[in-house]
């Protein structure tokens, strides 16, 4: 095999609460990740020269900041490799958005690189070396819709019921390590037990402070809090992005239909797991 074609799905919280703060200063999380179906799209071409390159730079992302290019770097020095890859990275997902894009697109490369070179890493050490990366990308490789703990990395499996999601783009771009760094953060939600888990459970902790910040956000979330049949209305991660849940394709796309020409939406399923998530062995 020296050629592979992959996904790398977006993701939504469906809640976010913080819970606490470590002593290096990352915090303590509990939130459900739903992965779905609006993804980037990644192509790797095996090369022998060891050589790393990404040939589709994302604007405003230096190629050795991209977060494929260091996920790639990253597996060839810890597996000691001499092989190396040709990128090309189709972005669909907006960057920033609290849909963790960058993160995903992380985890694919580890997932296609550890087939690709043949390496046969299992899944514990690809979560691992994942979370080196960032504290979004291990729940992209462990595959499953998943509630999360510690900063993202406890990870077990839940049963979502089928959905399809409005998400909005807000025009603004929030900086995760700000919102997190905010005074008005509240970092004493008590943690929750799940399961069972009703999606109509729990809320987005990081959305006050982002909504004061950013006036747009609210606004975007006020519109959505209007609309008819929603099983839930709120941001996803650190925003800018926001959605509403719905329980049948329809009621989404009435929605969809009635988004204003100042506002930027688009519709998408949930999905049961991750595209990928048969590529690494357990
Ligand atoms: C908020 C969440 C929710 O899923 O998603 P996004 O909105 O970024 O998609 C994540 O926790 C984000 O994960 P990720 O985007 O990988 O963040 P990282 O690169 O690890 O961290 C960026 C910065 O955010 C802060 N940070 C992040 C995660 C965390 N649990 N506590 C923190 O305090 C730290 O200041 C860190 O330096
Ligand atoms: N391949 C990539 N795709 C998206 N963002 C990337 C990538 N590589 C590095 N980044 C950086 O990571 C940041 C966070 O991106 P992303 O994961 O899309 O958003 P979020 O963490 O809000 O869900 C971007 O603003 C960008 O600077």
């Amino acid at each position: 095999m020296t050629k592979l074609a992959c996904l790398a799905p977006a993701k939504l919280n469906l809640f976010l609460h913080v819970v606490g703060r470590r002593e290096d200063g990352y915090h303590l999380l509990q939130t459900v990740f739903r992965f779905v179906d609006f993804s980037d799209r990644l192509n790797f071409t095996l090369r022998e020269d060891g050589a790393i390159k990404l040939h589709t730079p994302t604007a405003g992302v230096p190629e050795d900041q991209d977060l494929c290019v260091r996920a790639a770097k990253l597996l060839q020095r810890e597996s000691g490799t001499s092989l190396g890859v040709d990128i090309l990275l189709e972005k669909r997902i907006p960057m920033g958005g609290g849909l963790g894009g960058g993160s995903s697109d992380a985890a694919t490369t580890l997932l296609a690189l550890n087939r690709l070179w043949e390496l046969g890493w299992k899944r514990n050490r690809l979560l691992a070396l994942g979370l080196e990366l960032g504290a979004d990308v291990p729940v992209f490789i462990f595959g499953e819709n998943a509630f999360a703990e510690g900063v993202g990395e406890k990870l077990s499996s839940i049963l979502l019921p089928p959905a399809w999601y409005l998400i909005l783009m807000p025009p603004v771009h929030v900086s995760t390590p700000q919102v997190f760094a905010s005074k008005e953060l509240t970092r004493n939600t008590i943690p929750i037990k799940i399961p069972p888990f009703s999606v109509e459970h729990g809320h987005n902790d990081l959305e006050p402070v982002v909504c004061r910040t950013y006036p747009e956000v609210a606004r975007h979330l006020q519109w959505l809090g209007r609309l008819d049949n929603t099983r839930k209305v709120a941001m996803t991660g650190s925003g800018a992005c926001v959605f509403a849940e719905f329980a049948t394709e329809p009621a989404a796309q009435i929605a969809l239909a009635q988004v204003p020409g100042d506002m930027t939406g688009f519709m998408v399923q949930g999905l049961d797991r991750h595209p990928m998530h048969d590529f690494a062995e357990q």
